[in-house]
């Protein structure tokens, strides 16, 4: 680790997710100059550092792109598909230095696989973000490799809590952390989709109901948003006796929405353990 507070941070990958958290972390006001990237194509690597100022590396031009990126830098963010994480950690391998920390945010990759990929004794960190990170609101769950020093995960934890709420779980729970928050925000979405599509078979307009459901839907985030706010106590709040909303819930709860849910989370949570086997042998 570099002695200054803020580290060096490079995304190898710049997708959805590493996307997210990479400006996350700058619009929590950590420099640009402390910041490399990566992407695949030249074209979306030039969109990335217009929009934000971090150098950026583009695999498809050059070759050195990964390795590039890593060099000199204290935490090393994998963010390409699970399917693509051992063999970028084959390819960057030479080039990390030994006290690097490795971080993959991929589902699916255990820390075992990581390992036989890098140096021996590199640290490494497996965690789990959701995409609301952009904004400061993600939930991220971060759990050590072997060789991680209490310093190095304070590090990391340190930089994904300027993008939401830091947990540690032991890596058998990384699936339970995947079904629900992961994979969480596109149930909400899903949710907001329903509700306006819902709407049109009303009658509104599909700007309407478009606005109204997805107003709903971050109007509910906002009241959810407190530490000490209780989702039951928020829904008894809209819910009268023998009222609209009471035939509404009545519905979802008849219609199964408990174990829907926890089929949902659950199917997530399996699927991780399927790419566990696929790609982890
Ligand atoms: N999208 C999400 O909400 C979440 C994703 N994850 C994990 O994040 C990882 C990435 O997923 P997404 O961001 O959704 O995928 P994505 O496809 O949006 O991002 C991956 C990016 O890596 C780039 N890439 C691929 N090979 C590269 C290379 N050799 N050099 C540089 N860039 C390269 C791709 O062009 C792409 O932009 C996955 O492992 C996934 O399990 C974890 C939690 C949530
Ligand atoms: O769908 C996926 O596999 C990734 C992991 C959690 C959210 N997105």
């Amino acid at each position: 680790m570099t002695e200054t507070t803020e580290p060096v941070i490079a995304f190898l990958g710049s997708g959805s997710m590493n996307g997210s958290i990479l400006r996350g972390v700058l619009a929590s006001g950590v420099s640009p100059e402390r910041i490399r990237a990566t992407t695949r194509s030249e074209g979306s690597g030039r969109a990335l550092a217009e929009e934000t100022g971090v150098q950026v590396y583009s695999s498809e031009t050059d070759g050195e792109a990964n390795a590039r990126a890593v060099d000199g830098a204290d935490l090393v963010l994998l963010g390409v598909k699970p399917y693509a994480i051992l063999e970028m950690c084959d390819e960057v391998r030479d080039a990390l230095a030994p006290d690097t920390l490795v971080v993959s945010v991929a589902a699916g990759i255990t820390l075992a696989a990581m390992a036989d990929h890098l140096p021996e004794g590199q640290p490494i960190v497996r965690a789990m973000p959701n995409t609301p990170s952009s904004a400061g609101r993600g939930v991220i769950s971060v759990t050590p490799g072997q060789h991680t020093t209490e310093a190095q995960l304070a590090s990391i934890s340190d930089v994904l809590s300027q993008v939401g709420t830091v947990v540690t779980v032991p890596e058998e729970l990384i699936r339970a952390v995947t079904g629900v928050s992961g994979s969480g925000p596109a149930y909400v979405f899903l949710l907001a989709e329903m509700m306006q599509k819902a709407g049109e078979k009303l009658g509104l307009e599909p700007e309407v109901a478009r606005v109204l459901a997805k107003e709903t839907v971050s109007g509910a985030g906002v009241l959810l948003s407190p530490e000490d706010a209780d989702a039951e106590a928020l829904r008894k709040a809209v819910t009268s006796p023998n009222g609209t909303t009471e035939r509404a819930i009545n519905t979802f709860l008849d219609g199964g929405i408990e174990k829907l849910v926890a089929d949902a989370a659950g199917a997530s949570a399996a699927r991780g353990d399927e790419m566990e086997q696929e790609y982890c042998g």
